[in-house]
């Protein structure tokens, strides 16, 4: 298990303390800054720059449901450790390890498949649970992108909210193609809705590699920093969002992604308005009316226009 106080080159221990319950974690780690409104959830794999198993992908969804689940976390950061122990290169990550991709999906290891794999788990693509996950959750996503955003990884850093790179490691190559593989939901077709068409079907079609400022221009990532200043920054970037109203940033996540999610994207923002209108005086005697078993009494309502 990685020692949780230098999980990386750029990691400030003294802005951060483990997340409780984290602590089993083998492939990624997940932290809450000291303020605990702040999670700060990595890739914990260098040496393979930070490509997921079934494994990572279970922790990763475990960490992000309880960063979801926690009424004082307003901002996650997802983001690789680094530098690989093997060669000193970044990476968020690299998407689905290769290494162990079956004919039906993703394979857990022999030991965990003999300690109780359920064969229907057994191939797995639950990386696009996760992407749900940071789609519909009620908070701001950050992507901290340290070094290769590649094929699965670079899906990923489409769906979160914002994308902070580092100048130097900084790298985005969409490999899919080259592998077989396609993400053809939010990885591609959304990804068009930030880049437009011509240039998220050359990502996918050409398969190169972007430097951090060429996706800035591009208009994939929202600020390139220097190596050394890219965790900071993010924290700066997530306790400034904390600053804001938490309604308003709930309403304005599910209205950006309203337009692009049909009706899922209208029920989750239609749940939060419903939310909203309980608290009105106007709600209270409607719920009181049918309780006392009376008639609804509207006259305090005006019709808004
Ligand atoms: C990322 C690279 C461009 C980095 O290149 P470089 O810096 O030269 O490093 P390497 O020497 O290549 O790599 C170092 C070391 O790491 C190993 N490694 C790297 N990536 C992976 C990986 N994905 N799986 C396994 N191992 C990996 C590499 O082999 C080296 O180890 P050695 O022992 O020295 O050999 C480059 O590494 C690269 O191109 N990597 C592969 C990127 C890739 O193709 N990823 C898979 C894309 S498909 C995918 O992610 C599907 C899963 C998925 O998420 C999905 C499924 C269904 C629908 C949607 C999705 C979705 O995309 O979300």
């Amino acid at each position: 298990m990685t020692d949780q106080s230098t999980v990386s080159d750029i990691f400030d221990p003294s802005a951060w303390v483990v997340a409780p319950g984290s602590e089993g974690f083998t492939d990624i780690t997940y932290h809450l800054d000291t303020e605990g409104q702040v999670a700060r959830i990595a890739f914990d794999r260098p040496e393979v720059r930070n490509a997921f198993r079934p494994k990572t992908v279970d922790e990763l969804y475990s960490a992000l449901d309880d960063a979801r689940q926690n009424p004082r976390v307003g901002v996650v950061l997802l983001t690789g450790n680094g530098p690989s122990p093997r060669d000193g290169g970044w990476a968020f990550c690299s998407g689905g390890d290769q290494r162990i991709r079956g004919r039906d999906g993703y394979k857990y290891s022999d030991e965990e498949t003999a300690a109780g794999i359920d064969p229907a788990r057994a191939g797995r693509l639950h990386i696009l649970e996760v992407q749900r996950l940071i789609r519909f959750m009620p908070k701001v996503v950050i992507a901290v992108v340290p070094g290769w955003a590649a094929g699965g990884g670079h899906s990923l850093h489409a769906v979160c909210d914002l994308t902070i790179a580092s100048a130097e490691h900084g790298r985005f190559k969409q490999t899919d193609a080259d592998v077989g593989s396609f993400d053809a939901g939010y990885g591609s077709a959304y990804y068009a809705r930030q880049i437009g068409q011509k240039l998220a079907r050359e990502v996918f079609f050409l398969a190169e590699e972007y430097s951090a400022q060429r996706a800035y221009e591009m208009g994939a990532v929202n600020k390139v920093v220097p190596h050394a200043e890219l965790e900071t920054e993010a924290l700066a970037w997530a306790r400034i969002i904390l600053g804001k109203s938490p309604t308003a940033i709930r309403m304005l996540k599910y209205a950006f992604n309203a337009v692009d999610d049909g009706l899922v994207g209208q029920q989750i923002f239609a749940g939060e308005a419903t939310r909203l209108a309980y608290g009105s005086d106007e709600a209270v005697e409607g719920r009181d009316s049918f309780l006392e078993k009376r008639a609804p009494d509207w006259s305090a309502f005006p019709y808004h226009y």
